[in-house]
């Protein structure tokens, strides 16, 4: 039945269906173009019963409900959504240089200016959602998109959750990013976001995140002691080292004189606020205005 309301209904006939962008556990993007108006677009089209099986429903109506209100140049627009009778559509902002986590791959790790630059969006993007009392939790190089000046895009809602929150995230994936709050269970805070950015600075960096081990339990240990330590690498220049200083909780002595965990810090409050993240030294040498996106 045709709705009176103002707000258009699209249906997938409003869009042509491009080439399929991913594939995921509940279904697919498609790069789409909506008729009318000849906009690009990601299409998300996720299948209801695959959903309902996994019961991720609530989990993708609250990514909705948090997606669809934030609007910012660093995270990923949600347009719109619609459904028929097996599926849901989610209406996304195409990223036109694709999956960052692809890039970090084949360059193994990135250089400073780049990573400082996509730190800076990031902790951008990160406050903003915190000033609208949203914690993204699943921060980590697969939910980065790369938009067509190869300005960062933070993607993928559907662990984020109102702040604070005990909701522990029962589908695992890579530990390599639980911040010792959620590796033990306790209340978190939009600080678990502050913690997976010192995390997601060290791989850019080093290639690798800071505390990987053969088996979750041993990665879990090394969490919670914020067991940290430095490969000697030379690419990486003192002044980048320094990006995260503060007291290093590693045992004295591992820790490498210039970089230490300003972000890496178990006691949450005392983690680097993100608004400060702009005013670091490195991050100001190193960050290049034109990776960051319409500022
Ligand atoms: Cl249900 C589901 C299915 C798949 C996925 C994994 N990806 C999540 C991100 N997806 C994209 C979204 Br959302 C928005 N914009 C995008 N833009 C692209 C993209 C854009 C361009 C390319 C092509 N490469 C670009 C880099 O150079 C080599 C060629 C590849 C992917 N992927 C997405 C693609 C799929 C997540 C959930």
């Amino acid at each position: 039945n045709s709705t009176a309301s103002t707000s258009r209904r699209w249906t997938l006939d409003d869009f042509e269906i491009g080439k399929a962008l991913g594939k995921g556990k509940f279904g697919n993007v498609y790069l789409a173009r909506e008729r009318q108006s000849k906009f690009v677009v990601a299409l998300k089209v996720l299948f209801k019963s695959q959903l309902q099986d996994s019961n991720v429903e609530q989990q993708i109506r609250r990514e909705i409900e948090i997606q669809a209100h934030l609007c910012h140049p660093n995270i990923l627009q949600l347009y719109g959504y619609f459904y028929d009778k097996d599926k849901l559509y989610m209406v996304l902002e195409y990223a036109a240089r694709g999956e960052l986590y692809k890039e970090l791959v084949c360059c193994t790790h990135f250089g400073e200016s780049r990573s400082a630059s996509y730190i800076l969006s990031l902790a951008r993007a990160l406050q903003y959602c915190h000033s609208h009392n949203v914690i993204h939790r699943d921060i980590k190089p697969e939910n980065l998109l790369l938009g067509l000046d190869g300005e960062l895009k933070l993607a993928d809602f559907g662990w984020s959750v109102h702040a604070p929150s005990n909701r522990r995230r029962t589908m695992c994936g890579t530990l390599d990013y639980l911040s010792p709050e959620m590796v033990e269970h306790k209340i978190h805070t939009s600080a678990v976001d502050n913690w997976c950015l010192g995390v997601l600075t060290y791989e850019f960096l080093f290639g690798g995140p800071p505390f990987e081990a053969p088996d979750h339990y041993d990665t879990y240990k090394r969490i919670s002691k914020v067991d940290l330590r430095f490969p000697d690498s030379p690419e990486v220049s003192p002044e980048a080292k320094a990006f995260i200083r503060k007291v290093c909780e590693a045992p004295a002595g591992r820790c490498d004189p210039y970089i230490s965990a300003l972000l890496l810090i178990k006691d949450a409050s005392q983690r680097l606020p993100l608004t400060e993240v702009e005013n670091d030294p490195w991050i100001r040498a190193h960050a290049d205005p034109k990776l960051l996106g319409g500022q």
